[in-house]
């Protein structure tokens, strides 16, 4: 279960070597059917702590069976045929997620690694409280914690995600569709993760809901220093949201650089046809890009956050750290 610590992690500004948090090496995830379906193609990534990485490309190109095979929730006829995926904890451990197995397995998932799907939002059990389904979680995880404790936890994360804490007692279907996929962020927060998958998290919302969200999520990931592979095929959004991205097409990487680069400098024919591909990107440049207050152009600063809340039906807190 141990490997040498990750090689390719780029040198950030200041010759300060980041750390990596996660290092897919040459995976490879095969669908055996008839005929096979080689839906990820030698990929290969670092994620660093506390960085947001984005996956972009169009639909079918290997998003979701990537993101699935990284936390082991592929099922067959998905197989993963070589390569590795190397989980590197805060205490030092170097876990291969490959090998990892029954108890192994759900003890790792949700406390290093948590996941936020694509429709999460519905995978809420309609016919058990918000408080129930967040305390399951922490039962199942935490055995050794009070009920006191429980409780105040719960109340905090959904506190971190802006929802108030008296909505616990509420079933699903009382809360907005934005709140409810507030509340799923917040059950992949509960314990403290390292890495969140968010796969088309905000895509069932609508357009202010959406950025809302994504203000939060940056903001989140601010304060509490988790690392984020974001997956989703709107590129204006990704180039807004990420540090890297990383560009696939038929199931390989063929673009893996910074946002900024992504944006100013495309290099693979691709990358420049899915960026024509958003006629609004061909506006000025970094009108786009996450840097300083053109993020905000769009929406300006306060409203985004308070129309958001409202659509939401919720108050939403001041987007604080989100740039
Ligand atoms: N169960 C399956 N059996 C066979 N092929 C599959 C299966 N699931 C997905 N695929 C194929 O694998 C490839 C990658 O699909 P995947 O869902 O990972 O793409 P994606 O980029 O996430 O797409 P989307 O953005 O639409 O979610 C596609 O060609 C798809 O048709």
């Amino acid at each position: 279960m141990t490997h040498n610590p990750p090689s390719n992690a780029a040198p950030a500004a200041g010759d300060v070597a980041p750390e990596a948090v996660l290092t897919v090496r040459d995976l490879n995830v095969v669908y055996q059917g008839a005929p096979p379906v080689h839906a990820v193609k030698d990929v290969s990534l670092t994620l660093h702590r506390g960085e947001i990485l984005g996956l972009a490309g169009e639909s079918g190109c290997g998003k979701s069976t990537l993101a699935y095979a990284i936390n082991r929730l592929h099922e067959w006829p998905a197989e993963v045929t070589s390569g590795s995926v190397t989980f590197h904890d805060r205490d030092g451990q170097e876990l291969d997620l490959l090998a990892l197995r029954g108890g192994q397995l759900r003890r790792f998932r949700w406390s290093k690694l948590s996941m936020v799907f694509q429709g999460a939002m519905n995978a809420l059990n309609p016919v058990t409280s918000v408080r129930a389904q967040l305390e399951d979680v922490l039962t199942t995880h935490r055995p050794g914690m009070s009920r006191q404790d429980r409780r105040a936890r719960c109340a905090e994360v959904l506190e971190l995600v802006g929802v108030e804490p008296r909505r616990m007692d509420s079933y699903p279907h009382q809360l907005s569709g934005g709140m409810r996929q507030r509340v799923m962020i917040a059950m992949a927060l509960l314990l403290d993760p390292q890495v969140m998958i968010m796969d088309e998290p905000t895509t069932a919302l609508d357009v202010l809901v959406q950025r809302g969200i994504l203000r939060e999520i940056l903001r989140l990931r601010d304060e509490l220093g988790f690392a984020v592979i974001f997956i989703t095929h709107d590129l204006p959004l990704l180039l807004e949201l990420s540090d890297r991205i990383a560009v696939m097409l038929r199931g390989q990487v063929v673009e893996y650089d910074t946002a900024e680069t992504i944006y100013g400098q495309p290099r693979h024919p691709y990358t420049r046809r899915l960026l024509d591909s958003f006629p609004s990107l061909t506006g000025e440049r970094g009108a786009f890009l996450r840097d300083g207050a053109t993020a905000d152009r769009e929406i300006p600063p306060g409203a985004a956050p308070t129309e958001a809340g409202a659509a939401d039906g919720n108050q939403v807190r001041s987007p604080g750290g989100a740039r």
